[in-house]
């Protein structure tokens, strides 16, 4: 199987869980999409979606699912999404396609955040995968600074603005062994709007596919 066919298993896995007659939480990234395209085939059945960002925004509404602004929502039952690095703990890194302040925000609303990935993100200590922190422009040659105190390699992401308007550093030479510390340590830098680090939210349920199929983790 190719990891795209890997990422389609899991993103119509995740349609199991969603309960007719509800808003859902809907990630981004090529995992997201094809959970979209699942959500789909049930958009008669829910109420709508919350997008984690402008390009699911775009795919949610083309498939004709209404997309809702998060403050008319008073709760989301749940949460899909993929994610660049899950550990044992289900904390993530997440933030490859530069929507991480969305998703975090969207994620922390919903009561259960289900991570749909593919085998190649499984690994034990989070970091191989370079961090994305996005950052207000003016602040980032200062938190690339810090970044470099905390043991980091931070790259600037060129010609990326976020749905925010701001930049993106992905920090690399990290060996994240405590990552709610490190979540908390960078979220507390002035100028960084968010970090990519799942670590105080983390996943409640994953759903990981692989050549024999898809298994499911439940915290
Ligand atoms: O955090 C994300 C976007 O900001 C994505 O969930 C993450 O990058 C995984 O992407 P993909 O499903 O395309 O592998």
């Amino acid at each position: 199987m190719t990891q795209d066919e890997l990422k389609k298993a899991v993103g119509w896995a995740a349609l199991d869980y969603v309960q007719p007659g509800t808003v859902v939480g809907v990630g981004t990234g090529s995992t997201a999409a094809h959970f979209i395209d699942a959500l789909a085939t049930m958009k008669h059945q829910i109420e709508g979606a919350v997008s984690s960002s402008e390009a699911s925004t775009q795919k949610l509404k083309s498939l004709g699912i209404q997309v809702f602004d998060l403050n008319e929502i008073d709760s989301l039952s749940i949460y899909v999404d993929g994610a660049d690095e899950i550990n044992p703990q289900m904390q993530m890194i997440k933030g490859g396609g530069a929507a991480l302040t969305r998703e975090k925000i969207v994620a922390a609303v919903a009561d259960t955040f289900i991570c749909i990935a593919d085998t190649s993100k499984e690994v034990d200590v989070l970091g191989h995968f370079p961090l994305p922190v996005e950052v207000i422009p003016m602040a980032r040659s200062f938190v690339a600074r810090e970044l470099v105190k905390l043991g980091g390699l931070p790259e600037y992401r060129q010609k990326v603005v976020t749905d925010n308007g701001n930049i993106i550093l992905d920090v690399h030479n990290l060996r994240i062994l405590d990552p709610i510390a490190l979540e908390k340590a960078i979220n507390a830098l002035p100028g960084v709007v968010t970090v990519g680090l799942f670590a105080a939210r983390s996943a409640d349920i994953a759903l990981i596919g692989g050549p024999d199929g898809v298994r499911t983790i439940k915290k």
